[in-house]
């Protein structure tokens, strides 16, 4: 069986944070799915092309770059949809294992026919600093039909919101950097 791990993002920009999970997820899965989605509980400052391709930068920094897939077809604002998409390519040998933070562990249950979508998936936790896993919201996702595990990796505590809003360039990499200033987008000081 085909053990791929599926990780959306809205890629707002990609930060380190990101490649960090990609990273460890390249090491412990068959294959990593990847796509920059949009999120029907966020606005986004830049085109979801953009965030397309600075997560094609972002992924070619890594080790192991050939185990990291982005799939942009796969991207919907509902991860059943995407899973429904993924289910089409890889079929029904796949064993499919969704990644999010921990800081989307009490959102998650909220999300379009949660249940349906835990019947296809199971869960990786990845700690995020900042965000407890609280026994309560573990127990909300059980009771959903959600089967969860708990990554053992450290995340450096950045986001793309330290980006957008101080223009903090310590959680983006250089090459996503120059696309942003090549391509004039999110309006910070750096970009002039
Ligand atoms: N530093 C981090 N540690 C752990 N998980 C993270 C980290 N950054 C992002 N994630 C997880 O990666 C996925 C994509 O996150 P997203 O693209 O929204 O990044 P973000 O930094 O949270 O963005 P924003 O600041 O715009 O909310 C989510 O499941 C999120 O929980
Ligand atoms: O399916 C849903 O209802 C749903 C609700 C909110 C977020 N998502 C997805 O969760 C993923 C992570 O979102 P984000 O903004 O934290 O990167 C991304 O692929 C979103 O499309 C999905």
């Amino acid at each position: 069986m085909t053990k791929i791990a599926l990780f959306g993002t809205s890629a707002d920009p990609p930060t380190s944070g990101h490649q960090n999970i990609l990273s460890w997820l390249a090491q412990h899965y068959d294959l990593v799915v990847v796509w920059a989605s949009d999120n029907p509980f966020k606005e986004h400052q830049t085109s979801l092309k953009h965030r397309t391709e600075m997560l094609r930068l972002a992924i070619a920094e890594i080790a192991q770059p050939n185990k990291i897939l982005l799939q942009a077809e796969l991207s919907d604002r509902k991860t059943l949809i995407t899973v429904k998409k993924a289910r089409k390519i890889w079929g029904e040998e796949a064993e499919f294992t969704l990644v999010i933070g921990s800081d989307l562990v009490k959102q998650i249950v909220t999300w379009y026919r949660i249940e349906e979508l835990f019947t296809q998936v199971q869960l990786l936790i990845v700690p995020r600093p900042g965000y407890s896993i609280t026994k309560t919201d573990l127990e909300a996702i059980s009771k959903k039909g959600g089967k969860y595990a708990i990554a053992t990796l450290n995340v450096p505590q950045v986001s793309s919101t330290d980006y957008r809003r101080e223009g903090d360039q310590q959680v983006i990499t250089p090459a996503v950097q120059n696309y942003i200033t090549q391509k004039h987008l999110y309006n910070t000081v750096t970009n002039y």
